[in-house]
């Protein structure tokens, strides 16, 4: 027998045929605000090594005897007071910016998300694209700003899937976009319209970014450097000069020195300093989340309030909004462009 009439066998998976997909991919959320699922997310989490950068013989007996059986019980309080209807809110709007895109991109690809951690997992969903025959796909961690403990972690797994395919799809991921006149654009537009629309007017815009250990900013992570560089060109593009735009660092874990200044801090120096009015932005996020929702609009509001603050304001990230999906769908297509 030639190898050319040899028949497939019947086992063989689908021959590509030749569709670009799109994978989200966002952070991650336990399945339900409740200890056990929340342990087992932190669980896989927190064991990324990415993400917390201890050798594991020194990280995993902390993890597994300490944090994992303290954290989960207050972390599923702090979920409950944010799961909707949907489930997770981060859950929730990556898929809603899944399907937004997929409208915005008609025939031009097959778009779905995961989430890094938890469900649903980066290899189901690729291994979902490739099923319904697609043999390019782009990669798009919704981060911003570059971090290995964000972005990397994504193409890791990626990679991982890749690892165990005979026939691997050509992979593209999406590059940082920090500095991208589209994401200013939307977040300036998107902010400014939100600020406009208060019942107060704010003295001071804080924009917060969630925090990193100062430790891999010296390392070389562009993190720290992506977030200021957004802030400042955010602070350009908003040309508001009566407000008074500061940035700084939410969400400290663990020990370790971590990015300053820090949010609860700058919340509670503003009050104290004499600020009675001020509204807080996460462009860092791409969609809300425990972060924004509990920890800056509840918290930090509590934080603001008991150190004298009046009014108080915690804005929306861009979400499923039409400025940041019309952002989505810029980054996307120029890096279809690639491949079309
Ligand atoms: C947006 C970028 C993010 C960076 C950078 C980041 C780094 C980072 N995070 C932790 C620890 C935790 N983060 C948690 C929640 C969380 N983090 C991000 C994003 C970034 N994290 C998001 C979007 C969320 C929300 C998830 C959700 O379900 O809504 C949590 C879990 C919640 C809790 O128990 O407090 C932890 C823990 C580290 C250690 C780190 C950098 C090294
Ligand atoms: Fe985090
Ligand atoms: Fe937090």
């Amino acid at each position: 027998m030639t190898w050319q009439n040899q028949s497939l066998p019947t086992d063989h998976p689908p021959v590509h045929s030749g569709r670009i997909g799109v994978l989200l991919v966002n952070l991650g959320t336990p399945d339900g605000p409740e200890p056990g699922p929340v342990k087992r997310y932190l669980a896989e989490f927190l064991s990324d090594r990415r993400v917390v950068e201890i050798p594991p013989i020194a990280w995993q007996p902390i993890l597994r005897g300490i944090i994992l059986n303290t954290r989960p019980k207050r972390s599923a309080q702090a979920y409950a007071k944010v799961w909707g209807e949907d489930g997770s809110p981060l859950a929730a709007i990556t898929r809603r910016q899944a399907e937004k895109l997929q409208a915005r991109l008609g025939d031009a690809a097959q778009v779905d998300w995961a989430m890094r951690y938890g469900r649903p997992a980066i290899p189901e969903r690729l291994a979902a694209l490739m099923e319904a025959g697609c043999d390019r796909i782009l990669l798009a961690p919704l981060y911003p700003q570059y971090s290995a403990a964000t972005t990397a972690t994504v193409v890791d797994k990626a990679g991982d899937a890749l690892r165990t395919m005979r026939w691997q799809p050509a992979l593209r991921t999406l590059p940082p976009y920090h500095d991208d006149p589209a994401y200013i654009a939307a977040l300036a537009g998107d902010i400014g319209a939100q600020l406009d629309a208060l019942a107060f007017t704010p003295e001071v815009l804080l924009l917060s970014f969630h925090g990193m250990p100062q430790r891999t900013l010296e390392l070389g992570d562009p993190y720290h450097c992506h977030c200021r560089k957004t802030a400042r060109l955010l602070e350009e593009r908003l040309a508001r000069p009566d407000l008074r735009i500061r940035t700084s660092f939410q969400s400290r874990f663990g020990r370790a020195k971590w990015l300053e200044p820090a949010t609860d801090a700058v919340l509670r120096e503003e009050a104290t300093a004499g600020t009675k009015r001020l509204a807080i932005a996460a462009p860092g996020f791409s969609a809300d989340c425990l972060e924004t929702l509990e920890e800056l609009a509840i918290q930090g509001h509590e934080q603001f309030a008991e150190a004298g603050g009046q009014e108080f304001a915690a804005l929306t990230c861009l979400n499923d909004g039409t400025a940041g999906m019309a952002m989505l769908e810029t980054l996307v297509r120029r890096e279809l462009s690639g491949w079309i």
